[in-house]
């Protein structure tokens, strides 16, 4: 078994969750309020600015070029789909990107970008890896699951058509590979360390969407 699968059978039960959310069910059954969908994509888009930040650094401490080049590749395609998102989803709720820039990050969205830079700063390569794997892995998982039910709302279906893409399907079949040739050199305690992140990081995952459904607040 690769590494990488046993990675994903650690958090068999937290994707069934993700499955199941709210959030994730009204995006295909066209249940979810599109405010609770406004506010998850300006929170994306904050997400991403600092994710790209993160993968910047991780492509610095690649140990070749080859993932140099990627990470460094998938930190300005970050950018360029949270630019993208402007241009479709705040145009059609006509938001500015200083209205956009000027919201404040709710508590998941700030709790899992620190922790993302966090690991990415501090923590050897391979653990930031294991950290930023799951928002690859996830999503790409949710997006083929949920475009065979398709959305009655053309914005949904668009959010799910992304990460469906081929496209999308080859960054993350880039990036698995990464974490299985790292973890051939891994020691027993280093790969623990690696998983550990992957199972918070999916946590936050869960978080993310539980934030945008309960549009979570600051409570003081
Ligand atoms: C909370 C949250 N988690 C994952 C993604 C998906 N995602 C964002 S950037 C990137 C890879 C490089 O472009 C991926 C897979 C998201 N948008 N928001």
């Amino acid at each position: 078994m690769n590494f990488t699968d046993s990675l994903w059978l650690s958090i068999e039960a937290i994707y069934s969750k993700i499955l199941a959310h709210p959030f994730v069910q009204g995006l295909t059954d066209g249940s979810l309020d599109e405010s609770a969908f406004r506010f998850y994509a300006i929170q994306d888009a904050l997400y991403l600015q600092d994710f790209a930040r993160g993968l910047a650094i991780l492509g610095a401490k690649a140990d070749s070029d080859d993932d140099f080049l990627m990470f460094c590749d998938h930190a300005s395609n970050a950018i360029l789909v949270e630019r993208s998102m402007h241009d479709s989803f705040f145009k059609a709720w006509q938001l500015t990107s200083e209205q956009v820039y000027n919201t404040p990050p709710a508590p998941n969205c700030l709790l899992y970008t620190s922790y993302l830079l966090r690991v990415a700063l501090g923590l050897p390569y391979y653990e930031a890896v294991g950290a930023f794997l799951p928002c690859y892995w996830i999503y790409w998982q949710v997006g083929k699951e949920l475009v065979q039910k398709g959305s009655v709302n053309p914005l949904y279906q668009q959010w799910i058509d992304t990460y469906a893409s081929d496209e999308f399907e080859a960054v993350v079949k880039a990036v698995l590979p990464v974490m299985d040739n790292l973890a051939l050199g891994l020691t027993q305690p280093q790969k623990e360390a690696v998983k550990h992140h992957f199972i918070i990081t999916s946590k936050m995952e869960y978080l993310f969407w539980d934030m945008g459904y309960h549009q979570q607040e600051w409570e003081v």
